[in-house]
């Protein structure tokens, strides 16, 4: 059994921490990282504004994202394999539909490239408001800092249009406070994930 999670929401509302502890529980879990697939800057157009549109769906190779996400449902064994994640042995001798196979996507704009809106079996999307938003990124160290003014010229205002755009797609999403603690997320998520795998099987 394949099982698809998408862990989407604003920058720095906590995809990357919540994520990171979910590969480590969940079995046979893999895992596809939407910032891998930002293309180099050289190719992020300069807006009106003067600011390179990073925080743009077109400044990321989604093709290939949806490419990578293919090959894990083609051969989610393989995939593991060829990414160091362990598969357990134990599934392997019982009945391959009981075997599970999870694959997280995690990343900023996870819902809003229409190819992949049919791939996730459930979609989570974390939030915080705007000031703790603002206050997390300005320690963030991106490989690209963040020049002056970009949080207010751009991070912010693409988040509020892509989300808008979101929500108005009635996509099944399960929306999660990022101002609770890591334990209380991560809890919250993993019991969930626990509880429809046990159901699927
Ligand atoms: N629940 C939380 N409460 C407070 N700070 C958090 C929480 N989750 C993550 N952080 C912190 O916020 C920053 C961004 O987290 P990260 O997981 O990289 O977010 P994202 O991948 O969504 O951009 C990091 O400094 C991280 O330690
Ligand atoms: O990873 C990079 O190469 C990179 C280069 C420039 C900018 N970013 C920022 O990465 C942000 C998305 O990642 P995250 O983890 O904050 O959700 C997005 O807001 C971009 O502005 C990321
Ligand atoms: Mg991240």
């Amino acid at each position: 059994m394949k099982y698809i999670i998408g862990i989407g929401g604003v920058t720095n509302g906590g995809k990357t921490t919540l994520t990171n502890r979910l590969i480590k529980s969940l079995p046979n879990c893999c895992v596809v990282h939407q910032d891998d697939f930002f293309k180099p800057q050289d190719q992020i157009e300069v807006g009106e504004d003067g600011f390179r549109q990073w925080d743009v769906i077109t400044s990321l190779d989604m093709e290939a994202m949806v490419n990578t996400i293919k090959g894990w449902a083609e051969n989610p064994v393989k995939f593991a394999r060829s990414h160091g994640v362990a598969v357990s042995p134990a599934t392997e001798a019982s009945d391959p539909e009981k075997e599970i196979h999870v694959l997280i996507v995690e990343g900023f704009l996870l819902y809003n490239y229409k190819p992949l809106l049919e791939v996730y079996d459930k979609c989570y999307y974390i939030a915080i408001p705007y000031d703790e938003c603002k206050k997390r990124r300005s320690t963030r160290n991106y490989t690209v800092p963040d020049p002056p003014g970009l949080f207010d010229g751009h991070v912010w205002p693409m988040h509020l249009k892509y989300r808008m755009e979101m929500e108005k797609s009635r996509m099944a999403i399960e929306y999660l406070d990022g101002l609770k603690s890591r334990d209380d997320i991560y809890n919250q998520v993993h019991e969930d994930i626990q509880n429809t795998l046990l159901n699927r099987l």
